[in-house]
């Protein structure tokens, strides 16, 4: 029998969607070389997405993912950091296999769904578009939609209260600590996909309801 009967299905995008490192990594080392700065590596990126694209620069700065450079180094860096990812956002980027498959599968029971992400609406909605992902989604709430951002449970609760589906009747799919933390904290259930990123720790280590390695595994964790 499946696990989740859910009203409404949420996904979070960067690391449960889409691949999106290789375009952050290309567009952190652009601007760490305008900056003047020593390249990142692949592997630090990874472990810096999830928390928006500020928080991924000040990371970058630093070399750290607990660190906050100088205010005035990221007012300098961030508007340098955002032209190149917009020159490079959805180039690079690779839809996770099994995503396709899962997102018709939901569909296919007929749940609205939504995309909710801490990347900010600039870069949300052209990776949407670029991916072919959009028209999946009812609602896409952004990083910067709102006044904040997961691990608060202010889009979940949003999007939830947009489908007038209660939170204990809907379901987040994600791949990070803040995603188990927002949907915790709105009463979702939670789904997290173990290739995604976790700032370089284990999601079974946050208790999701469920990990799964391909989204393609929803049809048995999913009915209606
Ligand atoms: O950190 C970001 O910019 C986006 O991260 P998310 O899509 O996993 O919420
Ligand atoms: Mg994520």
């Amino acid at each position: 029998m499946a696990r989740f009967t859910p009203r409404m299905v949420l996904f979070d995008l960067d690391g449960t969607l889409v691949d999106s490192v290789p375009d952050l990594h290309v567009a952190v080392n652009a601007m760490q070389a305008e900056l003047g700065n020593p390249e990142r590596t692949d592997a630090d990126v990874r472990t810096w997405v999830g928390n928006g694209i500020e928080r991924l620069v000040e990371r970058a700065l630093t070399n750290d993912l607990d660190g906050t450079p100088d205010p005035a180094e990221l007012d300098r860096a961030l508007p340098v950091f955002k032209r190149h990812y917009a020159e490079n956002n959805g180039q690079h980027s690779q839809v996770f296999d099994g995503v396709t498959q899962g997102l018709e599968f939901v569909k296919s029971l007929g749940l609205p769904m939504g995309c909710v992400t801490n990347k900010a609406a600039a870069f949300t909605l052209p990776l949407l578009e670029q991916t072919g992902l959009r028209d999946h989604f009812e609602v896409v709430i952004s990083g910067d939609t709102l006044p904040l951002k997961k691990p608060d449970p202010a889009p979940l609760i949003y999007s939830a209260g947009w489908f007038h589906v209660h939170p204990s009747e809907a379901l987040m799919i994600g791949d990070s600590i803040s995603d188990v933390k927002a949907a915790r904290a709105a009463g979702f259930s939670i789904v997290c996909m173990s290739y995604g990123y976790n700032h370089g720790r284990d999601i079974r280590d946050y208790d999701p309801d469920a990990v799964i390695d391909s989204m393609t595994e929803l049809s048995g964790l999913i009915a209606r």
